[in-house]
């Protein structure tokens, strides 16, 4: 099945020199939940622009819904929803006359089914009850469903969100995410950017990682979490004795908490976990718990870039 966003050595180069995306190399699988990752000034709000057609890439191809951008884009657009820079709403008209105005700008949408799908998206983002007051008067999660109303106006086959929960309350973001979550089981492919690891790792069944316009690995989830090893961890009182018998199993980069003793495990030839913990009782070492802890997607990241995962940018 053809992916829904392909890209070859995408790049842009602003005018002004700076490398914003280099060589990107792209695949959205239809039906995915796309998480596009990456600290800020990583590139993504770029990529989406150029897969939108809104600006041209340097060099390298873009290919939305099997056709090339940005020259397919009157046909493409049509098919795809984009919420892009947060959406440009009127305050002094209420949410569904924003939508009317919205709708009655699309020069293909037939003005005597306006009111039904109008009625229709409001009701899919659950802003039926709220639709008659101002919008100036809603609050910001309420403008960001607002927002994602007026891409729902038509049926989409994908929807483009660029950091859709950004400024939003953790109730604002809740609302998002389970709205994207019900997007997508009606079949919906979603591509949204982020710049918060636990969003992704929550919403997103693939994800793409990016780091100065660079692609630093892409693929689901799962894939990208069960890629990193996770680190071992004793809980114990007798930490010191821990921490020797650990070191002896060649465990590295030890780090005492509390009652806590972590360790990430040499990728050449690690010990058999058994033999290390026969070994921690053999040592009197009392042990609480013993186990490996999940890796995240940050601790993919940081094994990736070898430094931490800086939202601030
Ligand atoms: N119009 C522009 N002209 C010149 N440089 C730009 C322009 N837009 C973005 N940049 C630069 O390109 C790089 C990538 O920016 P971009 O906005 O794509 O990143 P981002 O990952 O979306 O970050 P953010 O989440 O902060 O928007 C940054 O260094 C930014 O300063």
């Amino acid at each position: 099945m053809e992916p829904v966003i392909a890209t070859l050595g995408l790049t842009k180069r602003y005018r002004g020199g700076q490398l914003a995306v280099d060589g990107l190399d792209l695949v959205v699988p239809r039906g995915s939940v796309f998480g596009f990752l990456g600290p800020n000034g990583s590139g993504k709000t770029t990529t989406i622009r150029m897969l939108m057609g809104l600006i041209e890439p340097t060099s390298g191809t873009a290919r939305v819904l099997g056709e090339a951008m940005p020259g397919a884009g009157r046909r493409v657009l049509p098919r795809v929803g984009a919420l892009i820079e947060g959406p440009a709403l009127y305050g002094f008209l209420s949410g569904r006359d924003n939508l009317v105005r919205f709708d009655a700008a699309d020069p293909t949408a037939d003005p005597r089914t306006r009111a039904a799908r109008v009625e229709g998206a409001l009701d899919r983002v659950g802003l039926a009850g709220a639709a008659g007051k101002k919008a100036r008067a809603y609050s910001l999660g309420m403008k960001q469903r607002l927002g994602l109303a007026s891409a729902l106006l038509r049926p989409r086959e994908l929807l483009v969100l660029d950091e859709p929960t950004n400024g939003l309350d953790p109730q604002g973001m809740r609302e998002i995410r389970s709205l994207v979550r019900q997007l997508a089981s009606d079949g919906t492919t979603v591509f949204l950017s982020s710049h918060l690891l636990d969003e992704i790792e929550q919403v997103c069944t693939h994800a793409a990682v990016m780091a100065q316009g660079r692609l630093l690995t892409q693929g689901t989830v799962a894939d990208l979490a069960s890629s990193v090893r996770g680190r071992l961890a004793v809980t114990t009182p007798d930490t010191a004795d821990a921490v020797r018998v650990l070191k002896e199993h060649g465990v590295i980069d030890l780090v005492v908490t509390d009652d806590r003793v972590t360790g990430e495990l040499p990728a050449a030839g690690p010990p058999d976990l058994a033999d290390v913990n026969a070994a921690l009782v053999r040592a009197d070492v009392r042990v609480r718990a013993f186990g490996t802890q999940r890796a995240s997607l940050e601790d993919a990241f940081v094994a990736l870039t070898g430094e931490g995962f800086d939202v601030a940018g």
